[in-house]
């Protein structure tokens, strides 16, 4: 970061008397949207509210020292860190949930694996939500995805090493947020490639443009030369704000709730927030809206701290209902998956370049230290969390798909869905109704032989986890009741809807095969896990249990873009249903997860809502402009 400090703002006395635009949030959907607002309307100001501070260094994945999401070690990579209440369903497993808190958001913190959902997810957005939100398909996307990122071809001699494959028309824009191929992989990464091949996987060229069941290659939020992340703290704030007068950042300030003196239909409504640095509370005017883009864990509790929220639940923790919007914190949802398998080689290839060298060779350890510094970067150092990863359709690796698919669509017919929603809101016909919705999204891409169900990154090494794209289940975000300023309680309710465990067995089932291809056997591999003992479905679900991660770092759903009869809580313009002048533009709104990592979503939603924020006040004036939806598909 070089930013001058005038520029970052750390008390109410260094605020304007008031704001046309308040985002509260500078995360990787909200500083996208205030670099866009900033540029343009030069004569409107616009305020971030941060919780957490500029960091001088936000180190990759996998930088020196790698420390990376050790929630140990926050200050390396400044999260919040959750332990969700424990999943019964999954042997009361809890686990490891983290949420950027930076300038940058997760997108400074996150592992920089930086690929996209398949057209099939974004199209099931506009599916489960019904008409009106056509613009929220993939077409009415993917002009944002480019947007949003400059992608950097490899040099000759990479591809040529590396084999890495794009295609550029997947990208376009000039926006400072990079994707690149780092110049190092660890020499064994070959052996999955060509396992995959063996079991009938298909590299595909570029998996960014729509397509992406089988073989990826997958860019790294990186500097192509110095290897540096590359998030929206850089590109969205420090890179642009020294020509932007009316751009101010306000850090270490806890956005608390948003307050409607007149009523909801008077916004835009005050932001109460609190300093972290002393404690003291105070409001901000917003004079043409505000922006929640605090991510899928917080917005829902300023919503919830505002009085917006569910009702009851906000009667048992004391808080005047303004407006009874049952989705808000509800429809939790993460990727989750089990280490589903693990070998030994009993023949293994003489590989120079593997991670064990850092360990055991402290010469090559120090070179790969002092390559990472050098211009440009090189080494072991450059890597992400990975480059590969496997997308693999249920039809493609489940002969029993059609059963699967079948038990999901009578779930959603037969008057059932509702026993395995959270206790709070099974009987809320909306919430019904829109879980009923989102599972025949679901259904219906589990049926698609090229919609994605499980995914497989790997980098090195000899064990895999088989990730659920699209899991069933469904929890919840809650204020803690003992402290509603404190981090909010997270019930993740992992493996509540059972179909998830056929996907995830079927997934391992698919994984474990690996061993006997003649790939795996030229190295005589041998499966450690599950292992022999475990063979029949009820013993490898046992062991999907044992082995469960329930997060994938990819919390979504808790202000979901669907109808209010649907549970939603934005309708197509992101704005709040009921209120005037409050959008969400976070990861809350997906009401149904993506086929893949969030980030890239993320900025994609962040261009999209300032297009339609923009476009709004650039006709009226006023805000109230319908949005050409067709313009924007
Ligand atoms: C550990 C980890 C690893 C991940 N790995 C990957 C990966 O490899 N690839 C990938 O694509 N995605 C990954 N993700 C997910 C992805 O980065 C996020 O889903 C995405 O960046 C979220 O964007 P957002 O705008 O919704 O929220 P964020 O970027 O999280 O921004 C929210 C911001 O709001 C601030 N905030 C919170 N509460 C308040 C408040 N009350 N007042 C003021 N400010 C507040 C936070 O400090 C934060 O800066 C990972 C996430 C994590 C946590």
């Amino acid at each position: 970061f070089h930013v001058p400090h005038a520029n970052i703002k750390r008390q109410v006395s260094q605020l304007r008397s008031s704001y046309d635009f308040v985002i509260v949030g500078g995360g990787t959907s909200g500083l996208t949207v205030a670099d866009r607002l900033t540029e343009a309307f030069p004569s409107k100001n616009v305020l971030v509210v941060e919780y957490g501070d500029v960091k001088q260094f936000t180190p990759g994945t996998f930088d020196p020292p790698t420390t990376w999401a050790n929630p140990l070690h926050p200050e390396y990579a400044p999260f919040f860190v959750f332990f969700p209440i424990p999943s019964p369903d999954v042997k009361n497993k809890t686990g490891f949930v983290g949420a950027g808190q930076t300038v940058g958001g997760s997108s400074a913190t996150n592992g920089q694996f930086f690929d996209r959902g398949s057209r099939y997810d974004y199209d099931s957005w506009a599916e489960a939500a019904g008409p009106g939100y056509e613009a929220w398909n993939w077409r009415g996307l993917f002009p944002y995805f480019k947007k949003s990122v400059t992608f950097h071809p490899p040099s000759a001699a990479l591809v040529q090493k590396h084999g890495y494959t794009w295609d550029i028309s997947a990208y376009g824009g000039s926006t400072p947020i990079h994707a690149s191929f780092p110049p190092f992989q660890w020499e064994d990464r070959e052996i999955l490639w060509n396992t995959w091949k063996d079991l009938g996987l298909k590299p595909s060229r570029e998996c960014a443009a729509g397509e992406k069941e089988g073989i990826c290659f997958v860019p790294t939020s990186q500097h192509p030369v110095t290897a540096k992340r590359s998030h929206a703290g850089l590109a969205h704030y420090a890179d642009v704000v020294a020509s932007r007068p009316n751009y101010d950042l306000l850090v270490r300030h806890q956005g608390i709730r948003v307050i409607y003196p007149n009523g909801l239909q008077s916004g835009p409504p005050t932001v109460e927030v609190k300093s972290l640095l002393d404690s003291h509370v105070f409001n901000i005017t917003a004079t043409a809206e505000v922006v929640l883009a605090a991510g899928s864990l917080h917005t829902p509790t300023i919503l919830q701290r505002s009085g917006i929220g569910p009702a009851g639940f906000l009667q048992s923790a004391g808080i005047p209902v303004v407006l009874d919007l049952p989705g808000v914190g509800s429809n939790l949802h993460d990727h989750s998956g089990p280490f589903a398998v693990t070998w030994n080689y009993t023949n293994p290839g003489n590989f120079s370049e593997i991670p064990e060298r850092m360990d055991t060779d402290p010469a090559y350890l120090a070179d790969s230290i002092a390559g990472f510094s050098e211009n440009p970067a090189r080494g072991p150092y450059t890597l992400g969390l990975a480059n590969t990863a496997i997308y693999v359709s249920l039809p493609k690796l489940a002969p029993n798909h059609q059963a699967i698919v079948n038990r999901i669509r009578q779930i959603a017919n037969d008057g059932s869905a509702s026993s395995y929603l959270p206790a709070e809101y099974r009987t809320n016909p909306d919430m019904i109704r829109g879980y009923k919705a989102q599972l025949l999204a679901i259904a219906n891409k589990l049926a698609n032989p090229k919609a994605p169900s499980l995914e497989t990154p790997w980098a090195t090494g000899t064990s895999l986890q088989a990730f659920l794209l699209h899991p069933l289940s469904r929890g919840t975000v809650r204020l803690n009741l003992n402290d509603h300023l404190a981090q909010p309680i997270l019930d993740y309710r992992t493996g509540s809807n059972p179909v998830d465990f056929d996907i995830h067995l079927a997934h391992v089932k698919f994984l474990r095969q690996l061993v006997n291809t003649p790939t795996m056997q030229q190295y005589g591999a041998v499966e450690v896990a599950p292992g022999p003992g475990v063979q029949s479905d009820a013993d490898l679900v046992e062991f999907i249990k044992d082995q469960m991660t329930v997060s994938f770092q990819h919390p979504s759903g808790t202000a979901a873009l669907l109808p209010k009869n649907k549970g939603g809580v934005v309708g197509p313009g992101l704005k709040v249903h009921d209120t005037a002048g409050l959008r969400v533009v976070d990861m809350s709104i997906l009401s149904v997860n993506i086929g893949g990592h969030l980030s890239s979503t993320a900025y994609a939603v962040g261009e999209k809502a300032a297009a339609i924020i923009i476009e709004e006040w650039t006709v009226t004036g006023k805000g109230k402009g319908k949005a050409k939806a067709k313009a924007r598909r």
